[in-house]
């Protein structure tokens, strides 16, 4: 559905990705996890049109949007959740909603149509639907910036770190409307600082380190090899005592890409 092939991007001062390629299948949920300044968020600013790749191709369903402008891959189905803080606080959860819905403005029908789908899907937009956005949990807030990007009923959603700042309570809250999502069709690419809890979530993993992929595979496999797990995830995921992949997983993945480190 979605591939990128060595893209090579940065913000003047050099590359900050030296030839990514990543591949997103249909209805799957991708987690790239990676230190700080691996170029995670870069990767989802360079799909969703923010940031252009000076080298490389990016095909969304067949068809090269690279060099495309934002709105124009928002109109091919690939929507942003950019990172905390995106609602406007002094505006009602219902006005934050609609704002997700600019492209189709004209159509007030479909906006209406599109707007009691996310109300369903998200209750918390009805429930809370004329409270100004500043009042809700910061849960809530997440749950509303997700609905919001609902409204142009995407194929594709980049999460930018949902779990950020979210108690115990919020995250399984978000985990499970983004699984929501996906199991009513939808792929989701997300980044996550949180490995554990963003390799539980996705079906397939990414592992990033200095602007390159190091490693990709099942979610499962990278998340439970406790090898992979301190050499490029600090030993902060996976479960201590988990077993070591079967060879039926590993030959599944993770696998470890052969260029540099
Ligand atoms: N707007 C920007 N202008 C200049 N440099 C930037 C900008 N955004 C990110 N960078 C730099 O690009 C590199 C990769 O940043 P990126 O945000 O993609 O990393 P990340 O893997 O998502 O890590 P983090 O979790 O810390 O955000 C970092 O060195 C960062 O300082």
């Amino acid at each position: 559905m979605l591939s990128l092939k060595g893209i090579v991007a940065g913000y003047g001062g050099g590359s900050v990705l030296q030839g990514v390629d990543l591949e997103c299948a249909k209805q799957t949920i991708t987690c790239i996890v990676g230190p700080n300044g691996a170029g995670k968020s870069t990767v989802l600013r360079v799909i969703s049109g923010l940031l252009r790749p000076s080298e490389g191709q990016i095909s969304m369903d067949g068809e090269a949007i690279a060099d495309r402008s934002p709105d124009e891959i928002l109109r091919r189905g690939i929507t942003q959740v950019p990172q905390s803080h995106a609602l406007f606080p002094a505006m009602s959860v219902r006005e934050n909603v609609l704002m997700g819905g600019y492209l189709i403005r004209r159509n007030r029908a479909l906006l209406r149509e599109r707007l009691d789908m996310v109300m369903e899907r998200v209750p918390v937009v009805a429930a809370r639907a004329h409270d100004n956005a500043g009042n809700l949990s910061g849960g809530q807030r997440r749950m509303v910036e997700i609905a919001r990007c609902l409204m142009l009923d995407p194929k594709l959603i980049l999460l930018d770190e949902p779990s950020l700042g979210l108690d115990p309570r919020s995250l399984s809250g978000v985990a499970g409307l983004i699984h929501e999502l996906n199991a009513a069709g939808t792929t989701v690419l997300l980044v996550e600082q949180n490995v554990r809890l963003g390799l539980g979530l996705a079906t397939h993993g990414v592992v990033m380190e200095g602007g390159k992929v190091r490693l990709t595979g099942t979610a499962a496999a990278i998340k439970d090899d406790p090898e992979i797990a301190s050499l490029y995830l600090g030993g902060t995921s996976g479960s201590p005592t988990a077993p070591r992949p079967t060879a039926r997983s590993k030959a599944e993945g993770p696998k470890t890409e052969t260029t540099g480190v």
